[in-house]
């Protein structure tokens, strides 16, 4: 069952159109990305789903609520990660939790989430005193502290080294295996690869498509790439007469073997049977880098 669905979402800023007629419906229990280059309208996107902003046109149903004139309900459906900026230096971790709370009818135990998020020494912290990794580790503990069964995480690994990001990906794993639906924003294609059931990838205020990552890259290539190291110069006709490859290419002295299907049993057979030897063997398969080009005519700029 369909948790969120936009349908047709229009939002400028004046002489701006930042969403173009954006449909997706994101199921429940699912981590669903939101994938696209620096101004692509994700964050407005996600921002008229929490009921933040008014769309100028289309429908918007939460949990079956409008965002904009349920405000009240919506806030015990969903859990929403607050920028940095939104909470005060000098607050603690344990004073913004109970603060926090105080906001929910039936919150979660905060003690238990600041456990689970391994922040219990940092009760007593700062939040200007926490490290990156802790600060968005706090914001993870306020959009759950509602108990809510769906969260909306927006660019949360951006400004983190690769341990603390890889940490967060543990951390979504963890809400997700609590049942939560996930909506994860972000700009990282590696993130949304290992994260997302599907994800929709957002170019200038319009989706491009729709599908799981795998999904993606299928359906924009399913080409492979094999290169190696002959030991020996083989012929590339030998090569090239195999209804599995489409090119063979020289580069430096390795080949590059491009094709489909069953390409590497159908190389490698051949080149047996040659007696050649394929030392430095790679398979390289189409990334959801080489998708997201295909899809946008461009490389995302992390
Ligand atoms: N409050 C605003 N006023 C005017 N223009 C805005 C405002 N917020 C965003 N925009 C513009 O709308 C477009 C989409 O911005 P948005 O922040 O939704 O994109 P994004 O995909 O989230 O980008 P980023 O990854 O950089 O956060 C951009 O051109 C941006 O400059």
């Amino acid at each position: 069952m369909a948790i969120i669905e936009v349908d047709n979402l229009v939002k400028r800023y004046g002489d701006t159109t930042a969403v173009n007629g954006v449909s997706f419906a994101v199921e429940e229990g699912e981590i669903f990305g939101i994938l696209g280059p620096n101004g692509a309208g994700k964050t407005t996107t996600v921002e008229c789903v929490e009921g933040l902003r008014s769309p100028d046109s289309g429908t918007i149903r939460v949990g079956g609520l409008d965002p904009r004139r349920d405000e009240d309900k919506l806030r015990d459906l969903l859990g929403v990660q607050l920028q940095e900026s939104q909470l005060p230096e000098k607050l603690q971790v344990g004073e913004a939790m109970e603060l926090f709370s105080s906001f929910y009818r039936e919150p979660a135990d905060w003690r238990k989430l600041i456990e689970s998020l391994h922040l219990t020494d940092k009760v007593g912290t700062q939040f200007r005193r926490l490290s990156g990794g802790q600060k968005q580790r706090l914001s993870i503990a306020l959009a759950l502290i509602g108990n809510p069964k769906l969260a909306v995480l927006d660019e949360l690994t951006t400004g983190l080294d690769p341990q603390a990001r890889r940490d967060a990906w543990d951390l979504i794993e963890d809400i997700r295996a609590r049942g939560v639906t996930i909506v994860l924003v972000t700009h990282f294609m590696e993130e949304a690869e290992r994260l997302c059931d599907r994800l929709a990838v957002i170019d200038a205020g319009r989706v491009v498509a729709i599908d799981s990552p795998a999904g993606l890259v299928s359906a924009v290539d399913d080409r492979q790439r094999i290169r190696f190291r002959p030991s020996a110069p083989i012929d590339h006709a030998l090569l090239t007469a195999l209804p599995e490859v489409t090119a063979v290419e020289r580069a430096g002295s390795q080949l590059v073997v491009t094709g489909t299907g069953d390409l590497l049993l159908a190389v490698t057979t051949t080149l047996a049977r040659n007696k050649v030897v394929a030392a430095d063997l790679r398979v390289e398969q189409t990334s959801l880098d080489d998708a997201f080009v295909a899809l946008t005519g461009r490389k995302i700029d992390n």
